[in-house]
Parts: structure tokens; sequence; C-alpha cells
């Protein structure tokens, strides 16, 4: 076991959250492979050592000192009440980037209109500590009986209404099931031990990290943009794009036409283009993006 001092080691989610945290690490630059059934995966950095753990557990082992460091959701570090430094939220999820939903959930057709209806009614849920507290905060009594998962199918059935997680809510409308309340938001957050943040290379590392984690994620869902303008339309070609900063504009060799480059959100890109070729805007050209550091 390599415990030199130059070495981070690093808890990765399995499950849910290990192909989008995998596939924003290789954005960050960090080529990671996993052999089947192997949970130490291979990272080209030998800084790093990588563990891939239940996202459930990974808080309760960075708490510990196992791992100095790990990337799992906000909700079961709560839950497993970890204690451990939060270095950012990292906001990405399974399949978009909103966050996942831990929710109040009934059948369609209960009667149940608000969490006050659960009196002395039965709960199951994976998150059993914060279905209680939840409770409690609204001063409802009712049983919680935890869930190992699948827990959409145990309502009407098992008990009166679950606890569950959402992110596009197609398992909801999939198994006819209504939301009666919000109990928690969750990103996935980067995580560290106190020791690991007291020790100055690792936490120095872990800062390195976190900052190409997040220029990776500020990247994702934006592109380059540049192109050359009659110097006439500027005012207008600038005034189309939505750019967070003014646009780069540098003068051609020809006085009467300039470049233009901007960085903005993918999705308008479908709109803007045409309206540029419109304002006379030549040569655009769209390109991708690794990472946007602030
Ligand atoms: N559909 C989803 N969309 C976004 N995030 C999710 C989704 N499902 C789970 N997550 C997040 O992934 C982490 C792990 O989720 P969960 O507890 O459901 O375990 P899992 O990895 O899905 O394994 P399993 O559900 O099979 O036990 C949590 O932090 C949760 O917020
Ligand atoms: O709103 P949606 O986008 O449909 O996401 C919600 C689903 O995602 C989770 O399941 P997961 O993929 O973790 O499988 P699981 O049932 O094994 O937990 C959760 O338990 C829901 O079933
Ligand atoms: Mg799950």
């Amino acid at each position: 076991m390599s415990e030199s001092k130059n070495t981070l080691r690093l808890g990765l989610p399995k499950g849910s959250l290990q192909e989008p945290t995998l596939e924003l690490l290789k954005r960050a630059g960090f080529n990671i492979v996993v052999s089947s059934r192997s949970y130490r995966p291979t990272v080209d950095d030998d800084q790093l050592e990588l563990r891939l753990l239940r996202a459930q557990e990974i808080g309760r082992y960075v708490d510990h000192g196992f791992l100095d460091c790990g990337i799992t959701g906000r909700d079961w570090i709560a839950e497993n009440n970890a204690d451990v430094e939060v270095l950012t939220d990292l906001r990405y999820s399974k399949a978009t980037s909103k966050p996942t939903r831990w929710v109040l959930v009934v059948p369609d057709d209960s009667p149940v209109k608000t969490v006050k209806d659960l009196e002395g009614k039965r709960i199951a849920t994976e998150a059993v500590d914060m279905t209680k507290a939840y409770l409690a905060k609204h001063g409802v009594s009712a049983e919680v009986e935890f869930s190992w998962g699948a827990t959409e199918v145990k309502v009407p059935e098992l008990v009166d209404a679950i606890v569950d997680i959402t992110e596009t809510g197609s398992s909801l409308r999939a198994n006819k099931l209504r939301i009666v309340d919000t109990l928690m938001e969750s990103y996935p957050q980067f995580v560290s031990s106190k020791a690991a943040y007291a020790d100055a290379w690792k936490r120095e590392k872990m800062e390195t990290l976190v900052l190409l984690l997040k220029g990776a994620l500020e990247a994702r869902d934006k592109v380059g943009l540049k192109m050359n303008v009659p110097a006439s339309s500027l005012d207008k070609v600038v005034s189309t794009l939505p750019s967070a900063r003014s646009p780069t504009i540098s003068q051609l060799a020809t006085p009467e036409w300039v470049a233009v480059e901007t960085v903005i959100a993918e999705a308008v890109v479908r709109e803007i283009i045409p309206r540029l070729k419109s304002l006379g805007a030549e040569g655009i050209v769209e390109y991708p993006l690794n990472k946007i550091v602030h």
C-alpha cells in the first residue's frame, strides 16, 4: 500500500453517478480506466489513487480517513452525518444538469395532499434519517421504514407514501406517482477529510482538481464562436451575442472587417448563427471548449 506523502486517495461513486463522474474527470484531463470487477481504477496521474465505492458510503470513509477525499451526493453526505470539508458543489447529475431531488411521493389517485395527511401512516425510503427529520419538522408522526431500493413499487400496497430520488421525473410518471413535497435538492460534492485538508500538499492537489473539474463543468454547455464581421454592422452583431463578458474584437488587415470571438451557450447557437449571417457575418466557426477557468 503506497502511503507516501505525495499520494491523494480519492473515492469515486459507483452506481448512478459513476459514468457522469468519470466523464467529468476525463474532461478535466484525467483518463481513468475501470477494468471489470475492479474497484481500484487506474488513472494517468501517479499522485492519485482511486477507489470506487458506493455513493452512500463515500462520506463516511472520507470522515474516517480511509479516503483523503471523494465525490458523492450531498444527500448521502448529509444522511451519513459525515464530518468532512466541502470543497465545492459540482453541478452535474445522472442525465441532465438538474439536481437530484428527494421527494415525498404518493400514488396519483391517493387522497394525500400534504405531509399532514400522513399522520399515522407508513412511508418507505432509503433515506430514513432525512425523512424522520422532515416529518418531525412538520409535527407529523408516521412510521418510516428502510427500503433497499425499487421503492416506487411499494406504494400503495406496502406503504402509503415513499421518499425517493427524482431527476427527470420519468420514473415517477412510469409508476403513476405524484409529488407531495420536496425534502432536499442534491448535487455531487467534492469533500475532503479534515486531516487531508490540513495537509498542505494534499490540499493544494485537491484545490487543483476542483479548479479543473469546475472548469470542465463550466465549459460543458458552452461553445466558442468566431467570425468576421463588416465594421459597419459590428454594433448590431455585438448586441446579438449573449456573452457574459464582452466579446473579443480584433481588426483585420482590411479596415472594413473585424474579427469577433466569444463564448456562448450551445443551446442558443442555432438561433444566433442565422441572425449573424443576416447581419453580414462571414467565416462563422463554432468550436467545442474543454475548460473555462475564471
Ligand atoms: N436519477 C438520478 N439522477 C441524478 N442523480 C442521481 C440519480 N439517482 C441517484 N442519483 C445520485 O447518485 C447518488 C447515489 O444514488 P443512489 O443512492 O440511488 O444509489 P445508486 O448509485 O443509484 O445505486 P442503487 O440505487 O442501485 O442503490 C446520490 O447522491 C443521488 O443523489
Ligand atoms: O426522475 P428520474 O430521472 O426517472 O430518476 C429517478 C430514478 O433514479 C433513481 O434510480 P436509479 O437509476 O438510481 O436506479 P435504482 O432504482 O436502482 O435506484 C431513483 O431511484 C429513481 O428511480
Ligand atoms: Mg439509485
